[in-house]
């Protein structure tokens, strides 16, 4: 399933590129105000912070809600507390897009995190052309060679890589390229198996100094509660967030 989320984002990217060239949105990202940093904003504190995301659908999950207003959306988010912003702009399966991450983007003055499955640098540039501050990288999605070398473009555009993983060998990939935000789905991303024990039987290859992100699986304060008692500076949180209310469920969240 990863790799047909990838191929699929892949040639939407592609099909992008034949009305708007590399070098059209290379220079729409220099020209960009520069990114927020999203590492001081996530930085580990005495109480846990959130990622709220802005997602209308998922292939395991099908449709979650309408979200006619990403940007109302993610008002509420801000309101409610959230440290960052996550947007699915992913189009096919998750129903988002980078008009979605424009539109939040113009909204918040919050970090920003494209959400897709990125594999080529010219989706990198779209992130900071819309106004990203943090982007997405699968290590299960992609070779080492790879990884580093859109990590290392992540930074040269003054952005943070949230570079998300799912075993032992894939954080120590992610630390191998100088990642400082190691995210840790719950969720196995090629069979959607959910597994809420695996950010704490990880989070101690993850040294102090990364910071360190929980995601997926999170429907109840005790939930995050967990996550924190695991050592979780950031939990990222989609799903409850948007089938609840945000602002009330953001605050239940924040108050563990
Ligand atoms: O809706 P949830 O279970 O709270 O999960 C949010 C987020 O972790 C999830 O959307 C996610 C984590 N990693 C991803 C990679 C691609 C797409 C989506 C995701």
């Amino acid at each position: 399933m990863l790799s047909e989320l990838l191929a699929g984002a892949l040639s939407d990217a592609a099909e992008r590129r034949l009305t708007r060239p590399f070098a059209a949105v290379e220079s729409a990202a220099l020209d960009r105000a520069p990114a927020i940093d999203a590492l001081h904003a996530l930085s580990p504190a005495d109480r846990v912070k959130i990622i709220a995301e802005v997602k209308r659908a998922s292939p395991s999950r099908g449709t979650l809600a309408e979200i006619s207003d990403p940007a109302a959306l993610a008002v509420s988010y801000e309101f409610g507390g959230a440290s960052a912003i996550s947007v699915l702009t992913e189009g096919r399966r998750f129903l988002g897009s980078l008009a979605d991450l424009e539109q939040v983007r113009a909204a918040v003055s919050v970090p920003v995190l494209r959400k897709d499955f990125i594999g080529e640098p010219y989706q990198v540039l779209e992130a900071r052309a819309a106004g990203a501050d943090l982007v997405l990288l699968i290590v299960a999605a992609l070779d080492q060679a790879t990884l580093g070398s859109l990590q290392t473009l992540v930074r040269e555009l003054g952005m943070t890589a949230l570079v998300e993983t799912h075993s032992a060998e894939e954080v120590d990939r992610a630390l191998d390229v100088g990642a400082s935000l190691v995210g840790v789905n719950a969720r196995n991303l090629s069979t959607f198996e959910l597994d809420q024990e695996l950010f704490g039987r990880l989070a101690d290859r993850i040294p102090s100094g990364v910071v360190r992100v929980a995601e997926s699986a999170v429907k109840t304060a005790a939930d995050v509660a967990h996550y924190r008692a695991a050592g979780a500076d950031v939990v990222l949180v989609g799903e409850a967030l948007v089938t609840n209310d945000p602002i009330l469920t953001l605050t239940e969240f924040l108050a563990v």
